[in-house]
């Protein structure tokens, strides 16, 4: 059974010429058009998620993770610049081509995102609780004690100190400023999870436990997720099956001890030796 089924995708920055998609990727060696300049962020990109698994997305710097977790998280509608089809088990049709209340609405239930940088993801402005709140809120939360109580929850799980509830964000570490963003991903108990780099910034040891401790809630939640990281480590770490992506494209993909123990692309075995 499938949960979260993505064809198609594509993303391109600049007014493409028409010609571009023909013109880049793996094969090309630039996801940049030599014709107009314009940029194929992801182009073909199809990939599929089980209930309860989780698909590793990996490749370098650039290779188009974020504009497809981008597109995964109903984050924009299709239009001159984005296409494909993204459908979700339980919900009619194309999401890509939904509207924007349907994308919101699926935005603030099924689909949990944590964004590569903080900033995106957070107010850092408001307290750890409120930013977790206002997922709810959006969700249509409207009980105070409720909230509270959920928060409070929230916060044992992804094991960030309760009694920092009510503190600003800014005045987290950054471990804690992860945790509170995975924590506001799972408040409404999505279907899956994208996590777009999810130990970028963070020291190893921190790295370590934030990925322990997101490893052990999808476990026990059963929550599927796509996890997006430049890190060889994390992918292995977390996903059942992994994706390969290079200048925009899929260049490989299978079960992740596969892929990891017979690359069969050559860019992947460079990926695995660069780390070995
Ligand atoms: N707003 C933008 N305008 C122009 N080009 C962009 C923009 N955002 C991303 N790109 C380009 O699209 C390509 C894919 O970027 P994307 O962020 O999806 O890759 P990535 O694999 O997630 O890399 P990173 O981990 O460094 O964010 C890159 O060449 C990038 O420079």
């Amino acid at each position: 059974m499938t949960l979260l089924d993505a064809s198609g995708l594509r993303r391109v920055y600049g007014d493409s010429c028409g010609d571009c998609v023909e013109l880049t990727g793996d094969d090309a060696g630039t996801n940049q058009c030599p014709e107009c300049g314009a940029v194929v962020a992801c182009a073909d990109v199809s990939l599929d998620v089980e209930p309860g698994k989780v698909l590793g997305v990996v490749g370098e710097s650039g290779s188009g993770k974020s504009s497809v977790a981008e597109l995964l998280a109903l984050e924009r509608a299709a239009d001159g610049q984005a296409s494909g089809d993204v459908r979700l088990d339980g919900h009619d049709g194309n999401l890509l081509d939904a509207d924007y209340e349907t994308r919101h609405r699926l935005r603030n239930g099924a689909v949990g995102l944590v964004h590569q940088h903080v900033r995106d993801g957070l107010n850092l402005s408001f307290t750890g609780g409120g930013n977790v709140a206002e997922k709810l809120l959006a969700a249509g939360w409207r009980n105070y004690g409720d909230v509270r109580d959920r928060v409070r929850d929230l916060f044992e799980e992804t094991e960030v100190p309760v009694e920092r509830m009510d503190d600003p964000t800014e005045t987290y570490s950054g471990g804690m400023q992860r945790r509170v963003q995975i924590a506001r991903a799972l408040a409404t108990d999505p279907d899956v999870v994208i996590l777009d780099e999810p130990t970028t910034g963070l020291d190893v040891s921190v790295q370590a436990r934030v990925l322990d401790m997101f490893r052990r809630i999808q476990r026990e939640q059963d929550v599927a997720a796509v996890v997006v990281s430049h890190d060889l480590g994390v992918v292995r770490l977390l996903a059942d099956r992994t994706l390969v992506m290079r200048h925009g494209r899929v260049v490989e993909t299978g079960l992740t001890d596969r892929v990891m123990e017979d690359p069969h692309h050559e860019y992947t075995q460079t990926l695995i030796n660069s780390v070995i």
